[in-house]
């Protein structure tokens, strides 16, 4: 496949590494710098882009490709608000669009299990339950999109939680969550990857559940299979669809 980069940060580069190793070609490479100089006619060739830049920049990058016809992989998180605007016109312009707060195989069994976790959990009322992600220092956006993902499949089978709320260590600010609130704390350490765990808590004992990325190779490498699956075909999809892990 002919690809574009949108983003050619951490994630960007080594997008570019997966993608030439399993034979596709990087095309044109779009970041801050080159961005307002990029017309539709540099991108219509193309056959799929690929976007990790930034939550600012991600909407009107869905918006340029859509404009040239060219399906889309989004994997920057931090523009969650405006999803479902987004669908709607992809669907209504007949696009292509696969998005995914995490492409790694190992975050995205992890969210299965954690759907089934809260189901399993939910008759018994004595467990509290918590989010905890820790990402490095240049993260832009709180909480991860990853946590927000973890948070919704909790909220899907725990009763007694109706909405998530985010605190951020050493922001100042101090987040109480009400009974009904899922908590989704948010650290900030050095250069870590992604980190990820669910602790449910009772008086008696603590249920710990974790996903640790050693590196960011499992979220590029996902993404790079991401774009081989959405090519040739039209719609608006979660990279959760790629998946079916019932078989
Ligand atoms: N879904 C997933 O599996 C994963 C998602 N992510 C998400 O991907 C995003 C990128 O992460 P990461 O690579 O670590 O971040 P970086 O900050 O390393 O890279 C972001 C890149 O985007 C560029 N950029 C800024 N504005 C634009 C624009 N208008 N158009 C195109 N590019 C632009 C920046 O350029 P410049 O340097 O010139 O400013 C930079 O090269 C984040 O939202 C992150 O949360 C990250 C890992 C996995
Ligand atoms: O910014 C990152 O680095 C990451 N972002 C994604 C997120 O917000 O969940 C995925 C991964 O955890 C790394």
């Amino acid at each position: 496949m002919k690809i574009v980069l949108l983003g050619y940060g951490k994630m960007g580069q080594l997008i570019e590494r997966f993608a030439l190793k399993r034979g596709h070609e990087v095309v044109l490479i779009v970041d801050e710098e080159n961005r307002d100089s990029i017309e539709l006619e540099d991108i219509e060739d193309a056959d799929i882009a690929i976007d990790f830049s930034t939550p600012h920049a991600a909407l009107d990058n869905i918006s340029l490709c859509f404009e040239a016809n060219l399906p889309l992989v989004v994997g920057t998180t931090g523009w969650y608000d405006h999803l479902e605007e987004v669908r709607e016109t992809c669907l209504d312009a007949n696009q292509a669009l696969l998005y995914g707060s995490n492409f790694s195989i190992g975050v995205n069994i992890f969210f299965h299990i954690n759907k089934l976790l809260a189901k399993a959990i939910n008759p018994y009322k004595q467990y509290d339950v918590q989010v905890e992600e820790i990402h490095h220092i240049h993260k832009l956006d709180a909480p991860s999109g990853t946590a927000i993902t973890i948070a919704e499949g909790i909220l899907d089978g725990m009763d007694s939680k109706a909405g998530w709320v985010n605190s951020v260590e050493g922001s100042g600010e101090e987040v109480i969550p009400k009974a009904d609130e899922l908590l989704i704390e948010s650290l900030r350490i050095e250069e870590v990857p992604g980190t990820h765990t669910v602790l449910y808590s009772s008086e008696v004992d603590q249920i710990e559940f974790k996903h640790t990325a050693h590196s960011r190779e499992g979220f590029a490498l996902g993404a790079v299979i991401a774009a081989e699956w959405l090519f040739g075909k039209k719609g608006f999809f979660q990279v959760t669809e790629m998946f079916d892990f019932n078989k």
